[in-house]
């Protein structure tokens, strides 16, 4: 058994998802919405429980209705076994005609046929088969003569059919409705669309009516497929003579038309269409098997409940249609149904999405009308707007309901497409083998909080520097190289230079990309902890060598050994104990052995890998930090990976693009070019790129602007997937119920990219419950902008500024339109403020405190306002506005109710205290008596702690 949704559970047994979310409750399954999968297990013990009792409750539900057509009854039961027989081949079908036509006259007067005045009218308004086949064309491009019969097909004729669907519900006239008349399930005799009209007949009119015309034998369908498409029966589509019925494969047989049975249990409602104009039946021969349920269609709605589509079965409409109208009429049968939406299905064919996209872009490419795939969506229970990004699993969920294999296209592999439709390509070196140099290694230093990561960063690049740039003042850019005499040789080393929290998460996970080698520092007094087992593993997953730096020998606890021992154990064995690791004592504020931690860097490096990169091609690499400068505008610190870098190249990093206007080192120098693994400060970006992305060079400023905005746009839609806030429309009735849902909407705005990550991803782990959410609607780097504020007061919400400031106007306007705007410089602070506001957007917390009491003493009648209750206060007050109760004998016999008015002699009092004598009107309860005690109450919000 495979995973099934509640929602197909539900249809499954005609009830609503609600329902089957109750009784899964009921079994103790938590499941959350109508488009949630369910386990087989838990199907299996849904089935065990409910299932014979919905089954018995469906059946005795439409053994109710059929009661009576009780005449019908057995004609359907032997139209739906000759449908069952029929259900194979066309041909066959078509050799069996003349049995079934034997059939229909039987059938026709048990059941009366509506079928043939619908017909008629079928025949008439149909005057262009051809048009109305063309959605079908391919599959059906002619219709047989056999198909044409049916349109003339005569009442009784059609009549036998409509017995068809024995215990069928009696369809209501919502044509939109699934749960209406169409059997729920498809192994009910899809009924061909004889049917329709057969029900009404049933009820009483076994005879042809007066005044319909009468059959013609002559015209009579000379086999079951005659009748909507053989067994399964197309939809009865009006359909001239040579209106190919059913669905579009009837023609021929071919395509769809085949399998009866899916039309009968999927289509619901659909019947609708046929009872109309009487049922043409399409078919043909090769409406074969292939009816739509439609047949069940809708049993004696003739002529006025298929007037959804605006046919009801009157008198010929003849031209009033366009070949436009009636086209698109006839796709709409086609379409199935889903929460009553009527959207064309595929036929399995692959579609290809980009991660994040709308239903607007769905609609676009299986050419269907967004707004149905909303309203299914909706019946679907979730809701999303027609331009709203989506995520994965709602497209999917679409995708399935309208049989298309959906394929969501990973941000990675779009950008590839994307550069390949420039012919460019990222990540691979250009040439052969010859063209290959060697490139310095890039390292990157992880390990446990404290245990002197940026210590021991600065001690290295402080070293060099004294070595090397005497006097040069090293600036903090992301990244920076140091040099290293290995073997009498000078060798460089990179090192991303992460900056402390910051870039937690995002800059450690995309960090591992650019990283050859990672040195895991170990505190030598603290030994293995938590982070250095991550980091650990992060590395280790990543594929990358780890060289250990035990640090802080200087300390008189410090215990290497300890540590070499501890790392061992997780499989990372010292090269002096026979593994291949390599560890080096040091010590980061004494500057101890920081030589050796380079030269076994080197050695690793030589060791494990093989460094090399083309420097003679267009240069790429990856961004390692990016902010906005106030003199210089978007700077970018970049690694180049390959090729080589140079002042005045178009590149297009990110979503941001430009030209090379000045490159500078981690010295604050100029350089004209970065080879392989140098990392450059690049400064003339159009905007800030995010850490981690990637930057290319590409063959002039317009190619580079072209993809960086194709990038802008994709991003903008899936951060706007990744963040919506999943809300499904139970959640959403639930909320409404209870009062209104709580959301709190953010713009958070940073001075770079990496504290603006940083913050949205630890606001996101703040976790308050289900009754307040938080959504971040943007972000961004750089100041605050009138377009944040214009958007903030568009939706409600509060601009986080970390590192920033308003620009222009955007104070002014804040303040106009009364926008918060809130300034952090620390990211912990931000997020105990944004917490403790959502908490104070929970909703208030109440307890009952009690006013007072006061014993009722005497009751005055008013005919006007009812008993009213002559009171002494006897402790407490009674207030207006409070909630009372009414006691008598002890017992509470009224919980709560409202006073309908409270009198301090013959004035209207907002209060009584203790000793007073009182007259009250209990709201809703007249009954009041001598002797009872009226209790005031009231809520009082509990603050939150
Ligand atoms: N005695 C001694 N102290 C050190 C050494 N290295 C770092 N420290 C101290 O350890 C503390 C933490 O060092 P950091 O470099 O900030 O540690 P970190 O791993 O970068 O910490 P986080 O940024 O919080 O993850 C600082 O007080 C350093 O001075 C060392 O070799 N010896």
């Amino acid at each position: 058994m495979s995973k099934v949704r509640v929602h197909e559970l539900a249809k499954e047994y005609g009830v609503t998802s609600k329902d089957v979310l109750g009784m899964l409750s009921e079994l103790g399954e938590f499941v959350k919405a109508a488009s949630s999968t369910v386990e087989p297990p838990v199907v299996k013990r849904f089935q065990d429980k409910y299932g014979a009792e919905l089954t018995a409750k469906a059946e005795a539900a439409a053994a109710k209705k059929a009661a009576k057509k009780a005449p019908a009854k057995k004609a359907a039961a032997k139209a739906a076994e000759t449908d069952a027989e029929s259900a194979e081949p066309t041909a066959v079908v078509a050799d069996e005609a003349p049995a079934e036509a034997e059939a229909a006259p039987a059938a026709a007067k048990a059941a009366p046929r509506p079928g043939p005045r619908a017909a008629k009218v079928d025949e008439v308004v149909e005057p262009e088969p051809v048009a109305v086949a063309e959605p079908v064309a391919e599959v059906a491009p002619a219709e047989t003569p056999v198909a044409e019969p049916p349109a003339d097909e005569p009442p009784a004729a059609a009549g036998p059919r409509p017995g068809a669907r024995p215990g069928a519900p009696r369809p209501g006239n919502n044509p939109f409705s699934s749960t209406q008349g169409m059997g729920r399930r498809p192994a009910a005799p899809a009924p061909r669309d004889g049917a329709a009209p057969g029900a009404p007949a049933a009820a009483g009119a076994p005879e042809a009516r007066p005044g319909m015309p009468r059959p013609n034998p002559a015209m009579m369908p000379k086999s079951p497929a005659a009748f909507g498409g053989g067994p399964g029966g197309a939809r009865p589509r009006p359909g001239g003579p040579g209106a190919p019925g059913g669905r579009g494969p009837g023609g021929p047989g071919a395509g769809r038309g085949g399998p009866g049975a899916r039309p009968g249990a999927g289509a619901p409602g659909r019947g609708g269409f046929g009872g109309g104009p009487g049922g043409a039946p399409g078919g043909g021969p090769g409406g074969g098997p292939g009816g739509r349920p439609g047949g069940g269609g809708r049993p004696g709605q003739r002529g006025s409940t298929q007037g959804a589509f605006g046919r009801p079965g009157g008198p010929s409409r003849r031209g009033r249609k366009s070949k436009r109208a009636r086209r698109q009429e006839f796709e709409q049968m086609e379409a199935p149904t889903i929460g009553g939406i009527r959207v064309r299905k595929g036929n399995g064919e692959t579609v290809r999405l980009a991660r994040g996209s709308s239903l607007t872009d769905f609609a676009e490419k299986v050419g269907v009308d967004p707004a149905s795939l909303v309203q299914m969506l909706f019946s679907l229970g979730e809701m999303v707007t027609a331009t709203e990004s989506v995520n994965d699993e709602t497209l999917e969920l679409l995708g399935e309901e309208l049989n298309y294999v959906l394929e969501i296209v990973s941000p990675e592999d779009e950008d590839r497409e994307l550069l390949e439709s420039f012919d460019l390509e990222f990540g691979a070196d250009e040439g052969d083998e010859d063209d290959l140099a060697h490139r310095p290694p890039v390292v990157t230093v992880m390990g446990h909080v404290d245990h002197g990561k940026t210590k021991l960063l600065d001690a290295l690049r402080n070293a060099n520097v004294v070595d090397k740039e005497a006097g040069g003042i090293t600036q903090h850019i992301g990244a920076y190289q140091v040099h290293a005499e290995v073997d009498g040789a000078d060798r460089r080393i990179t090192f991303i230079d992460t900056p402390g929290h910051e870039a937690f998460t995002a800059m450690r996970a995309r960090g591992a990309q650019a990283t050859d080698i990672a040195i895991l520092v170990v505190a030598a007094d603290d030994g293995v902890m938590p982070q250095t087992v991550e980091a650990l593993n992060h590395a280790k997953a990543a594929g990358v060598p780890i060289v250990v730096a035990v640090n802080k020998i200087d300390k008189p606890d410090a215990d290497p050994t300890k540590v070499r021992g501890q790392l061992t154990e997780y499989g990372l064995v010292p090269e002096e104990y026979g593994g291949e690791a390599m560890f080096v004592d040091v010590s980061a504020k004494a500057n101890l052995n920081l030589d050796k931690l380079l030269e076994a860097v080197v050695l690793t490096a030589d060791a494990s890998l093989d460094l090399r990169a083309n420097p003679n091609q267009d240069a790429q690499g990856l961004v390692v930090e990016a902010h906005l400068d106030r003199g210089r505008g978007p700077v970018a610190t970049i690694l180049v990976q390959r090729g080589t870098l140079r002042v005045g190249d178009s590149l297009v990093a990110g979503p941001a693009y430009g030209r090379v206007r000045a490159m500078l080192d981690e010295h604050g120098e100029s350089i004209e070019e970065a080879d392989p693994s140098r990392p450059a400060m690049v400064l003339g970006l159009s905007g800030v790129p995010g850490a981690g992305q990637n930057f290319i060079v590409v063959e002039d400023d317009r190619m580079a602007r072209q993809i960086a905005e194709k990038r802008e746009a994709r991003e903008r839609a899936a951060m706007q997937a990744k963040r919506r806030v999943r809300r499904s429309l139970e959640d959403f009735m639930a909320s409404m119920e209870k009062g209104e849902s709580q959301e709190l909407n953010l713009i958070l705005k940073g001075d770079v990219s990496g504290s603006v990550e940083a913050l949205e991803d630890a606001l996101a782990g703040i976790d308050v419950g289900d009754e307040v959410s938080l959504r971040v609607i943007d972000r961004g780097v750089g100041a605050i902008t009138e377009t944040n504020v214009d958007l903030a007061a568009a939706s409600d919400a509060i601009i986080i500024g970390f590192n920033v400031r308003p620009q222009g106007k955007a104070s002014q306007m804040a303040d106009k339109e009364g926008v918060e705007i809130r300034y952090y410089s620390v990211i912990y602070q931000a997020i105990e403020e944004i917490e403790a506001a959502l908490k104070g957007m929970l909703k208030p917390e109440f307890e009952e405190s009690v006013l007072g009491q006061a014993e009722i003493r005497a009751i005055f009648r008013s005919s006007k306002i009812g008993n009213i209750a002559g009171c002494m206060v006897t402790s407490g007050l009674i207030r207006r506005n409070a909630k009372v109760r009414v006691i008598r004998d002890g017992a509470v016999i009224v919980e709560t109710a409202d006073l309908a008015s409270l009198k301090r002699e013959k004035d209207d009092a907002s209060e009584v205290r203790e000793g007073f004598e009182c007259g009250l009107v209990v709201k809703g309860f007249n009954d009041v008596k001598e002797g009872d005690v009226i209790e005031a109450y009231e809520m009082r919000e509990i603050p939150r702690s």
